[in-house]
């Protein structure tokens, strides 16, 4: 008898990626991927051209199941027609900071938005891109019939002419990324929207993990979708004492939780997961990026700026780069840019710079790690994913500065996989997801070395000197 086939999409920052899948054991059988731009705001059109083109040539013949996870918090506003009326701005649009610190000033404070939402809102978060909309394109802001986020808007688009359930649906992993939505509740917080864009739009109907969008008009079953950290950790099949690091555009930091986590600072946003639990996840704005331009700055592949920074001790020769390259979400600096100190004559070698911006990276995301288990979370492995878990140095350097063994699971589109047992689990209809394997690659143990806790010391002195407002 021949596979059941589902398939998985990732529309993330930086491409789209589509897995098709074995619905009963999660075998990747194929595989496609497109581009997308390189901008902070872009019109959603371009995402469906690539999840065109990623399944062009018939890759999805004979998918009876599909699921999208999409990249979080990003605002499409659309009019009455359904029409988009702006390009979408994206989680890594810095512009509306002002209008986060403002609304978190007038409703509350942090401690009343993260009973309400589960977060503190940056300027990631949805409602604060609804606000910049309200102040900066009143016309624009009045004509808004609908918000959705990336992967709700793809999942309108797919069921086009077929049989949607709802105009417009959501799960709660995403929606706990609006600024707008209580994850512990399952609501919609209407206030918080009216005082950001002026008036209730329609939103997405939240569905539940498993139940059915509806079908395409080929016939195919749609999923819920999910954000796509939430879709990493159904790929993954997280367990407790299992932390995700993922070093894509962002890199994030997160684990599943059975209870919601509440954290004023706003380091941890309190998201919910893909499977009716929570997902409580750090997030910075830089991650592989910071080792792209490292690469550039040295003229130089990113095998060789691996190889490079290989040839350096940990440390660096005493440099430390604070890589916030594109501004910084955590720690919360939107207007901050990037430093690099302890350069001599000496220190200043290719190898060195090399060095400093893997350990500069990963610094900021060992701090997410501290973070989540400061919350009451058991980190007992990292499993490291992203476009930068293939680098062959990164995995080594990330057990060094965390002090936790590192899994690289071996899949590699853990995004893209997480839809597709989504997928699998509509068309099963069980209560449960299927159970797939995940097969590792190796594993990376910390070594013992005083210098990693001195890189690590030597990071965190460096952001108190240089961004003293971060000081608790
Ligand atoms: N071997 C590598 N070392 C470091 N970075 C890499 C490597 N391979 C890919 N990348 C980077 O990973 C990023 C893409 O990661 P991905 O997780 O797909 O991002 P996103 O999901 O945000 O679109 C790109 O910036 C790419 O240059
Ligand atoms: O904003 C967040 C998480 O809150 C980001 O993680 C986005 O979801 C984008 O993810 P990548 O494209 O970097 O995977």
């Amino acid at each position: 008898m021949s596979a059941r086939l589902v398939a998985g999409i990732d529309s993330s920052t930086q491409s789209t990626k589509v897995v098709v899948c074995d619905a009963a054991t999660g075998a990747v059988l194929r595989s496609g991927r497109a581009v997308h731009p390189d901008a902070t705001e872009v019109h959603p059109d371009r995402w469906w051209q690539a999840l065109t083109e990623a399944t062009g040539d018939g890759l999805l013949e004979g998918v009876e199941a599909l699921a999208v996870g999409g990249q979080q918090h990003g605002m499409v506003v659309s009019d009455d027609a359904g029409s988009v009326i702006r390009d979408a701005l994206l989680w890594n649009d810095t512009r509306s900071a002002p209008q986060a610190r403002a609304l978190v000033e007038e409703l509350g404070g942090p401690t009343a938005w993260v009973e309400a939402t589960g977060s503190v809102p940056g300027a990631s978060f949805t409602v604060t891109k609804l606000r910049w909309l309200a102040e900066h394109e009143p016309d624009h802001a009045a004509a808004v019939a609908s918000v959705e986020l990336p992967h709700d808007w793809l999942t309108r688009r797919l069921l086009e002419g077929g049989e949607p359930v709802a105009s417009s649906v959501t799960d709660r992993g995403e929606a706990s990324g609006t600024g707008y939505f209580s994850p512990a509740t399952g609501r919609y917080d209407e206030d918080r929207l009216r005082r950001s864009l002026g008036h209730v739009p329609g939103l997405p109907r939240v569905l539940g993990p498993g139940e059915a969008a509806g079908r395409t008009a080929g016939g195919m079953l749609v999923g819920p979708g999910t954000g796509d950290n939430m879709a990493a950790g159904l790929g993954l099949g997280l367990e407790p004492g299992d932390v995700v690091i993922s070093l894509g555009t962002s890199g994030t930091v997160f684990g599943r939780h059975d209870e919601p986590v509440a954290d004023p600072t706003g380091d941890i946003a309190g998201f919910a997961d893909a499977e009716g639990g929570f997902l409580p996840l750090v997030c910075t704005l830089n991650a592989a990026r910071v080792l792209v331009a490292a690469a550039q700055l040295l003229g130089v592949d990113l095998d060789e700026l691996a190889r490079l920074a290989g040839e350096a001790e940990p440390g660096a020769g005493g440099l430390t780069l604070l890589p916030y390259l594109d501004g910084e979400r955590t720690p919360n600096l939107p207007a901050a840019t990037g430093s690099l100190s302890g350069l001599t004559r000496t220190s200043m070698t290719p190898a060195n710079l090399a060095r400093a911006a893997h350990e500069g990276m990963l610094c900021n995301l060992a701090e997410g790690v501290d973070r989540l288990r400061e919350a009451g979370l058991d980190a007992h492995r990292v499993l490291l994913i992203g476009g930068a878990s293939a680098s062959p140095l990164v995995p080594q350097i990330t057990a060094d500065l965390t002090g936790l063994p590192v899994v690289v699971p071996a899949a590699g589109e853990y995004v893209a996989l997480g839809a597709a047992r989504q997928a699998a689990w509509v068309l099963s209809g069980a209560d449960e997801p299927p159970a797939w394997s995940v097969e590792s690659d190796s594993t990376w143990d910390p070594r013992s070395d005083e210098r990693h806790d001195e890189v690590r010391g030597r990071y965190r002195d460096q952001v108190a000197l240089v961004h003293p407002e971060t000081r608790r």
